[in-house]
């Protein structure tokens, strides 16, 4: 699984320098110019990045689960002091060529509910495409190999792709929050 001690940045934020090794058959497939569309929000533009859904039980992501399953979910509750057991049973591949792009979002949505976003970055043949976090003026820089996990509520975006094809393989660390408590009031004596 290649080094598996994440930098931590501003807010927390994990990255994992070279933790995705095994990446040829997933590139394979995000190299295939069919089953792409565009991400949520095209309606707001015709030039939006491009995602394909795969399911994790895919031969081409078994190395990318076994580090979710792992690695990154352990990772996760130890940094942010909770017991997470699930990750989305998909991963999304994202492409992003020269003019596409992807509005700044926040991916804390779902039931049960996204807590952590993982990006694996696929390759870094390509200019641009820094993962960036305006409230933290903190960006990641696309590594081939490099896994990052941050809190799903942070607002990011991913920078312009001047040249070249960016490939991202995304995933989310789930969790369920406890529902608003129930008191009972005391009944009033007679
Ligand atoms: O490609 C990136 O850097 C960000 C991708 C992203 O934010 C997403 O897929 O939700
Ligand atoms: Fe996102």
């Amino acid at each position: 699984m290649g080094a598996l001690t994440p930098v931590e940045g501003a807010g927390g934020i994990l990255e994992f320098p070279d933790a995705l090794t095994d990446t040829q058959a997933l590139l394979d497939l995000a190299r295939e110019p069919d089953g792409w569309q565009p991400t949520a929000n095209a309606s707001v533009t015709d030039k939006h990045a491009n995602m394909r859904t795969l399911e994790m039980t895919l031969p081409a992501l078994a190395p990318y689960r076994a580090l979710v399953e792992g690695r990154l979910l352990d990772a996760a509750n130890t940094r942010w002091g909770l017991a997470l057991r699930e990750h989305l049973p998909q991963a999304h591949l994202v492409r992003y060529e020269p003019g596409q792009m992807y509005p700044p979002h926040f991916d804390h949505l779902g039931t049960p509910e996204r807590f952590f976003t993982v990006i694996g970055y696929l390759n870094d043949d390509y200019q641009g495409g820094a993962t960036v976090f305006p409230d933290l003026d903190l960006r990641i820089e696309p590594r081939a190999g490099k896994v990052a996990v941050f809190p799903s509520h942070y607002c990011h975006y991913p920078a312009d792709v001047t040249s070249g094809t960016k490939y991202v393989a995304v995933t989310f660390l789930l969790g369920r929050r406890p529902g608003p408590r129930v008191f009972r009031l005391p009944t009033p004596r007679p």
